[in-house]
């Protein structure tokens, strides 16, 4: 167990340790409809050619030989129809996008190039073989590997499991999330004010980017600054889900007892304060197979957390291949504060213009200011040792919403 005083862990450091800190994630088989927004756990691969008959691109005359204008009409033919006649030479049928084209088809020709008399249709411009005719196998053949496990089934990816028309389909089980804040000057939505309180902004930090990834999680309620009543809500939820986020109560303060709590019951502490700013103050420990993800008061301080540690955590543990947070080189375009004995995680706004990912600061950098991440959509760490940067300097950029900058 690390107790106070014990070594700060460096950002890179403390976010292996918690991503190590991870059990296997559990697969299982679903209704492909029902998988929208899981993580893939299987490589999908081609059960049959893509298309796996000859098909017809246009609307238009399949016909069999290509030394002649005239052809004779003998069938029509849509999609889904079976077609399983071979044409003469001089033969053509009518096929409308889609359809399948009679195997032995030379090409097709769009309607708009034809002129039809009765049973006999006249082409009015050149012929070459194979032409407006999607082959077998031309997309896709059989036995290709076309998406790999570990990708969110999202808007391109679901789509294309309709497309391969699978029945059932192998995702990771989301991991359940319990979330509670602690204070007393917590106030929910809809309270009325009172002077001197805050009203609840990490119970929602927690709640949009579980959401967003849609994660089952429960909301434990705000709990008042009172051992027994922290140590209970712990010692509840680590039966019910996987990760527990708690909110404040992890400082120095009298009333700071979820550290207590953390410290001193059976929970096996894996970090204890990482070397950043802001939000040093985060306390990470683990009972059974529970993560708690105990996470410093201050919005700013939590939201930076949950950005730096969590969601890559939460994310590993949905299944996600790609669970690290997004870095790029940054051009400063703004003088950026730090103090060289911490990583100094500075709130921007990232933009890309002209090939380069340029940052802007968007004012106080104070952990007890919160309004203005409004603007923020991702961070310029300025790591241990450096010290202020200026504008036209260039740094490490970690973007968490990487949409606003398309
Ligand atoms: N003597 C020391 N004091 C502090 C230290 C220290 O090392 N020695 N560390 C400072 C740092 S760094 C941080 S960060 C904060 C972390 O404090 P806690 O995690 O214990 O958080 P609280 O004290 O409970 O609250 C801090 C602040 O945030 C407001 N808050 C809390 N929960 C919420 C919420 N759900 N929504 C909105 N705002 C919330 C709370 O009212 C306080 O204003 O400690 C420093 N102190
Ligand atoms: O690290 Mo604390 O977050 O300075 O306020």
């Amino acid at each position: 167990m690390i107790k106070e005083g014990g070594m700060m862990l460096k950002y890179e450091d403390a976010k292996d340790i918690i991503l190590n800190c991870f059990n296997e994630v559990k697969a299982k088989s679903i209704n492909v409809i029902k998988s929208f927004n899981y993580v893939l756990a299987e490589d999908i691969v081609t059960i049959r050619d893509y298309p796996d008959t000859k098909k017809s691109a246009v609307d238009g005359f399949a016909i069999k030989g290509l030394d002649r204008n005239s052809y004779r009409i003998v069938n029509t033919f849509s999609p889904g129809m079976q077609v399983d006649i071979n044409l003469g030479k001089g033969e053509a049928v009518f096929v409308m996008t889609g359809a399948v084209v009679p195997e032995n088809a030379d090409a097709v020709v769009r309607v708009e190039d034809c002129v039809i008399d009765g049973d006999i249709v006249t082409i009015n411009c050149n012929l070459t073989n194979g032409m407006n005719i999607n082959n077998i196998g031309e997309e896709v053949g059989i036995n290709q590997h076309v998406v790999t496990k570990g990708v969110l089934i999202n808007e391109r990816i679901f789509p294309i499991l309709c497309y391969l028309g699978l029945k059932e389909v192998k995702v990771y089980e989301k991991p359940k999330v319990g979330i509670f804040t602690t204070g007393n000057e917590i106030l929910e939505l809809g309270e009325d004010y009172r002077k001197g309180f805050v009203y609840n902004t990490n119970r929602y930090i927690a709640e949009c980017f579980l959401k967003k990834l849609e994660i089952p999680y429960e909301y434990y309620g705000n709990i008042i600054d009172d051992e027994n009543s922290v140590f209970n809500a712990f010692a509840e939820m680590t039966e019910k889900y996987d990760i527990i986020i708690s909110s404040g109560g992890i400082s120095m303060g009298k009333y700071d007892f979820v550290k207590k709590v953390l410290n001193d019951k059976k929970f096996d502490i894996v970090v204890n304060k990482t070397k950043i700013k802001p939000g040093s103050p985060l306390l990470v420990a683990r009972n059974n197979n529970c993560m708690i993800f105990g996470m410093p008061g201050y919005p700013a301080a939590f939201f930076t957390n949950f950005v730096l540690y969590l969601l890559p955590f939460i994310k590993k543990a949905c299944g996600f291949r790609d669970f690290e947070n997004k870095i790029v080189d940054v051009i400063l375009k703004d003088y950026m504060h730090s103090r060289k004995s911490s990583d100094y995680f500075n709130r921007a706004t990232i933009k890309y213009e002209n090939g380069n990912f340029l940052a802007y600061g968007v004012g106080s950098q104070k952990t007890s200011h919160f309004i203005n991440f409004a603007k923020v959509n991702g961070f310029v760490r300025i790591k241990e040792g450096v010290g202020d940067l200026k504008a036209g300097d260039k740094c490490e950029g970690l973007i968490f919403n990487f949409e606003s900058i398309l």
